[in-house]
């Protein structure tokens, strides 16, 4: 099981270069086998063009390591930190996108403008409050999870697929390391799209909610009638 999770988790940390999330060594994903009790991740720092499948570090629900021969990414802690809070979790991503770690860095939620967004995200993608220096002098990467956790609190994870961390960028996820990937690759897409938006219409308010859930209810819950499922 866990040779295939390797496999998959590989492939979706390759895709985030493939799609233009990250540059060299920046961001990671991960994957849980949660009737194991194990993580799948990235390796630290390890350049995506030498990595391989073999290369993915398993860690246990302590972050410690079980399998691999490199130390596992440094936002490991928050991978963990939200596959504990949010138990519907089986993939999380982090990644430095232009548009959505540039709304990170301003410290502004990304407003649900239209229905790219509202297909994905059920309102607008909030932005977490920057970590206090005692949390970034102590566990911070732990912390961080904390604050995200925090953020969402009353929020249905599966409903908010990401967040924006303060001074920092964003996290998706997913029930699928795949999923968590295609989320990032929409976040990132709506960041761009709300700055562009903004930049015509500088006070645009946010988009009818019946249209948001219109287009969200469309996709995702019991009355779901997109697609082919
Ligand atoms: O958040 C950051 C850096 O700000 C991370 O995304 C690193 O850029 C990637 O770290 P590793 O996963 O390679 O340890």
């Amino acid at each position: 099981m866990t040779e295939s999770l390797k496999q998959r988790v590989f492939e979706a940390n390759m895709a985030l270069p493939a799609y233009g999330l990250v540059t060299f060594t920046w961001g990671n994903v991960s994957g849980i086998d949660r009737e194991r009790g194990l993580v799948v991740i990235k390796p630290s720092g390890v350049e995506y063009e030498k990595m391989q499948a073999s290369d993915m570090v398993v860690v246990n629900l302590r972050g410690e390591v079980v399998e691999g021969r490199y130390r596992p990414s440094s936002d490991t802690a928050t991978h963990l930190e939200l596959y504990a809070r949010f138990p519907e979790l089986g993939g999380i991503v982090h990644t430095h996108s232009t548009h959505a770690t540039s709304w990170a860095q301003a410290g502004v939620a990304i407003p649900a403008l239209g229905t790219t967004h509202a297909d994905y995200f059920a309102g607008a993608i909030p932005c977490t409050r920057a970590l206090s220096r005692e949390e970034v002098a102590g566990e911070y990467e732990l912390e961080t999870g904390r604050v995200i956790a925090q953020t969402l609190e009353g929020i249905n994870p599966l409903h908010m697929p990401g967040i924006l961390v303060a001074q920092h960028g964003p996290f998706c996820w997913g029930t699928t390391p795949e999923l968590a990937v295609h989320n990032a690759v929409v976040l990132e897409e709506v960041a761009k799209m709300a700055w562009i938006t903004g930049t015509l219409q500088r006070a645009q308010p946010p988009m009818d909610d019946y249209l948001l859930h219109k287009h969200f209810s469309r996709k995702h819950g019991p009355d779901a009638y997109y697609g082919q499922k």
